[in-house]
């Protein structure tokens, strides 16, 4: 018992290390804390990242004072918010920026809204089956003004719930959040078909937690006892969450509660986050001390994939938006002309009926066939833009097949301007390679390169010629808007009788009609290209993975031969592997298709036997058990399907085999399959936009 005693007193006296980015004392002005901290974030926002920022610590350690503090010795907040304004206004002028503010309260487990605290409690929702969660009906302001968010902040502030207790005189007894939205749309030129026009959006979280706190220390009673117990349960569930990231797990569970749900992305996803953690030095607070130490050195562990948030919305939307404000702007001049009719209707009545008859009516016809005209052109543009956009897509998919083949031949594919000359180079290079290897599978890999390449300058004419027609159609449309202007501006004199009116209200009309419809057919295309282009990118990192594979497993392959030793954080990063493998193929059934996640579950980690150990079964290569290996620390076992299905549910199965569109890397005949398949989706995909589309018809017309 004695012994016991003894050895934890020694271990409690035996000096522990952790690690940290950077330690602050307690005698840090605020400006240090915020530019040690915090200042950085404030360009991955303007960069279109997202990033948070957290203080936590026990109660009365000091979150408060370094998150919100007072105005002689603003936080982190208030100085982030004013940079950010900074930030904003030296953008260049061709960017529209705009700043939206939410503040919020986590009290008890409920939500407040503190920028409108009359509203009541708020409820949480996942949107995108749990991958974005919103707060319904959150007051978000914007603003460019740092007095009004100075007035905001100081406003949620007051409303937040703060108590004093025997810790701290005014004792935060909510989270707060304070989240910061910058969005950034690239104003580009209408005119230009090859820009983009773009939107950039970083959003900012500063969180200000509750702090942990032991019932015994703080003396809490009654509705104090019970919001500590909120507080830590909360707290608690947010350890549990920074424990099992930096472990690694495949699952981490967030459900537990509303913080942890709010700060998913900023814990464990696309998001840089800064945890600050405070402790205080007093020896009541020790076991709180060590706690926020332990748990920041574990936070410290977690590595998130921050991506930047760009919306490429494409060129063509912008093409939409000008050609529904031209399609406003004609209707605004039809109303002004209505308007003008009323005032001149008594004015026009000398003239003779018969005479105004008769050229009325020509005029009406000429108006009529000029707006038809128009928009005869105007469809006509689309589905240029359309076919074009088409033809990027099965440019990049021919693309895709040789970098592939060139990746496999090791050769480093870079694309040039001229694609006609670069196939002809090509075309010697597969020359020299045909002489040199002279097997069955080369020969058909070469011939669907050199297939790629003939496609790839005939997709290079067909999109020369559209951006001609583009071109000439643009003119035709520009002289025809004109003439419709100059017609219109004949009507405010000459219309003077109810059926006249009502002409120029159908016309109204059929304009506003135009204009709706146009909008949906844009939205429509917009919506029908990312799907292509994601389905695309798919393709792109799944080729990434079978490399990366590939090179894991040579490299795998060396050290078994050379019976090398597997270091510690080696053997980590495997299992790491092993687990996101898995993780992928379960947990994201419902980002991607069934048939894609039944393909991340059947590429399991590399092999590590040699090929010739393996087992084919239906063009799957199968990796045979490793239990014979020499290695000393022998690698992580995989799991057999059964043992995950009784841990993670049933099984997937592939809807078709995986390997037909994805096989190893090293297999020449399962990858002379994926070529051919990836050729053929992009062969039917580039002669469906020439058969399908209005435009190739009328061309072929
Ligand atoms: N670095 C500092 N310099 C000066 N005063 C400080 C500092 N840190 C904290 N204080 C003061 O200590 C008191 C407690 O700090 P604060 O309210 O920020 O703690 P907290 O961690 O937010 O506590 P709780 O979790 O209970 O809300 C406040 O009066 C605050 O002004």
């Amino acid at each position: 018992m004695l012994d016991d005693l003894e050895s934890d007193k020694l271990k409690r006296s035996s000096p522990r290390q952790y690690f940290y980015d950077l330690v602050l004392g307690e005698d840090s002005s605020q400006e240090s804390v915020y530019e040690g901290t915090s200042k950085s974030l404030v360009q991955d926002i303007i960069n279109g990242y997202n990033a948070t920022v957290f203080a936590y610590g026990a109660t009365g350690a000091g979150k408060t004072h370094t998150m919100v503090g007072s105005s002689e010795e603003p936080g982190v907040m208030v100085r982030a918010l004013n940079d950010i304004f900074l930030a904003a206004r030296q953008l260049s002028d061709s960017v529209d920026v705009e700043v939206t503010m939410s503040y919020l309260e986590i009290y008890n487990e409920n939500i407040r809204d503190l920028l409108s605290p009359s509203t009541g409690y708020l409820e949480l929702r996942d949107e995108s089956r749990g991958r974005n969660v919103q707060v319904t009906g959150l007051t978000e302001v914007s603003t460019n003004s740092t007095e009004e968010v100075m007035k905001l902040l100081h406003q949620g502030n007051k409303a937040r719930t703060v108590e004093p207790t025997a810790a701290n005189e005014t004792s935060s007894r909510s989270h707060a959040l304070l989240s910061v939205l910058v969005k950034q749309t690239m104003r580009s030129s209408a005119r230009d078909i090859r820009r983009r026009a773009r939107i950039k959006q970083g959003k900012l979280f500063m969180i200000d937690l509750a702090g942990s706190e032991r019932a015994k220390q703080t003396k809490n009673q009654g509705k104090r006892l019970q919001e500590g117990a909120h507080i830590n349960r909360s707290l608690l569930a947010l350890g549990n969450c920074i424990t099992a990231l930096a472990g690694g797990a495949r699952y981490v569970n967030y459900r537990d509660s509303k913080l942890t749900r709010l700060l998913k992305d900023a814990l464990g996803g696309n998001c840089r986050t800064v945890m600050i953690a405070h402790v205080s030095p007093a020896a009541i607070h020790r076991e709180e001390s060590k706690n926020t130490l332990m748990y920041a050195d574990r936070a410290n562990r977690v590595t998130n994939k921050v991506e930047q948030n760009v919306l490429d919305v494409n060129y063509h939307v912008s093409q939409y938006r000008d050609m529904i404000g031209d399609l406003k702007n004609e209707i605004s001049r039809l109303r002004n002309k209505m308007g003008n009719s009323e005032h001149e209707k008594t004015t026009d009545e000398e003239t003779p009926s018969i005479t105004r008859g008769s050229e009325l009516r020509i005029l009406r016809e000429k108006i009529v066939s000029a707006f038809k005209e128009q928009m005869r052109l105007r469809r006509k543009l689309m589905e240029l833009d359309s076919h074009l956009l088409g033809l990027n897509i099965a440019a990049e998919q021919q693309h895709a097949i040789i970098s592939h083949w060139e990746s496999r031949n090791n050769k480093l594919y870079k694309v040039t301007k001229d694609s006609a000359q670069r196939r002809s180079s090509t075309d010697s290079q597969v020359d020299e390679i045909e002489t040199e290897d002279s097997t069955e599978e080369h020969e058909v890999d070469d011939i669907t390169v050199q297939q790629a390449w003939t496609e790839l300058s005939e997709i290079s004419k067909e999109q020369e010629r559209y951006a001609e027609m583009r071109a000439i159609t643009e003119r035709e449309l520009e002289s025809c808007r004109q003439r419709s202007a100059s017609l219109e501006d004949e009507l405010p004199s000459r219309i003077n009788s109810d059926e006249e009116r009502e002409l120029l209200a159908l016309m109204l009309r059929v304009h506003e009609l135009e204009a709706d419809k146009m909008m949906l057919q844009s939205e429509r295309l917009v919506k029908q290209h990312e799907l292509r282009r994601r389905e695309l990118l798919l393709l792109r990192y799944d080729r990434q993975r079978q490399i990366s594979d590939e090179i894991i497993t040579r490299q795998r392959r060396i050290m078994e031969d050379g019976k090398m030793m597997l270091p510690n954080d080696l053997q980590e990063l495997y299992i790491m592997y092993q687990q996101e493998i898995h993780a992928a193929a379960y947990n994201d059934s419902n980002l991607v298709d069934l048939s894609v996640s039944s393909m991340l579950f059947n590429n399991r980690l590399p092999p590590i036997t040699r090929s010739d150990h393996f087992d084919t079964v239906d063009d799957t290569r199968i990796p045979s058990s490793s239990t014979d290996s020499d290695w000393e620390f022998p690698l992580p076992a995989i799991p057999e399907p059964r043992e995950i299905e009784n841990v993670m549910g049933p099984t997937v199965r592939p809807l078709v085999s995986p390997s037909v569109f994805f096989p190893p890397i090293s297999n020449s005949a399962s990858n002379k399959i994926q070529d051919n398949k990836l050729r053929r989706v992009a062969s039917e995909n580039f002669m469906n936009l020439s058969k399908n589309t209005r435009i190739g018809r009328l061309l072929k017309g």
